[in-house]
């Protein structure tokens, strides 16, 4: 048994619903943190026991969301003593754009990972980027760092496209399946 823990932020939804499905494919609790930006009671406890910790935000103007950047600043306390060194961690975000600088929003998560002494774990899905493709095809986003989902700006949660949701799930079990390596 590999304890993986899903930690996100998300305004309106989305990324709730592509948290959802990571943790679903991942067999992992979600830890949401909240408007206020902090997390549930037991949610560092629930961090420091982790083997893997995959983290979500949507991306708002160009990087996480301030929220998330609280969560963060918060674990300088654990980076001090280094308490999350040596654990695997793995980055996943939302945005309306197809690009939408998605890709500054997952390097952040993997700088913040690297800090904190942690081993990045990719997406690890190939991307659907031939004339078949299409939009519920697996990993149409494309991205390879992390898992990268698209909502256009005027679809709800529930529109969340089949393909990127399928992605998550996958990405979930690929994070399970590399952590259970390390046992
Ligand atoms: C303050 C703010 C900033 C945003 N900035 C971006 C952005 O830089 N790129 C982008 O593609 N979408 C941007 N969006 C759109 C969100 O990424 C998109 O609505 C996403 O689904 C929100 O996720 P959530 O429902 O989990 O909060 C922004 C939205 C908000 C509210």
């Amino acid at each position: 048994m590999t304890d993986i823990v899903v930690v996100f932020h998300s305004g309106y939804g989305h990324t709730q619903r592509v948290a959802q499905s990571v943790a679903d494919g991942a067999d992992a609790p979600l830890l949401q943190i909240d408007a206020d930006g902090n997390l549930p009671s037991g949610g560092w406890e629930l961090l420091a026991a982790a083997d893997a910790i995959i983290m979500g935000s949507p991306t708002y103007m160009g990087g996480v969301s301030w929220q998330f950047k609280k969560f963060a600043d918060a674990s300088s306390k654990v980076w001090f003593v280094q308490g999350w060194r040596g654990k695997l961690f793995a980055g996943f975000t939302n945005s309306s754009g197809m690009n939408g600088d998605k890709d500054a929003t997952l390097t952040y998560l993997w700088h913040f990972a690297s800090q904190h002494g942690g081993l990045w774990v990719p997406l690890g899905i190939p991307p659907s980027h031939d004339k078949a493709a299409r939009r519920d095809s697996l990993n149409y986003v494309g991205g390879y760092a992390g898992l990268l989902t698209t909502s256009p700006t005027d679809a709800s949660p529930a529109e969340m496209a089949k393909g990127d949701l399928e992605t998550a799930f996958a990405f979930g079990e690929e994070v399970a399946r590399v952590a259970a390596l390390r046992r």
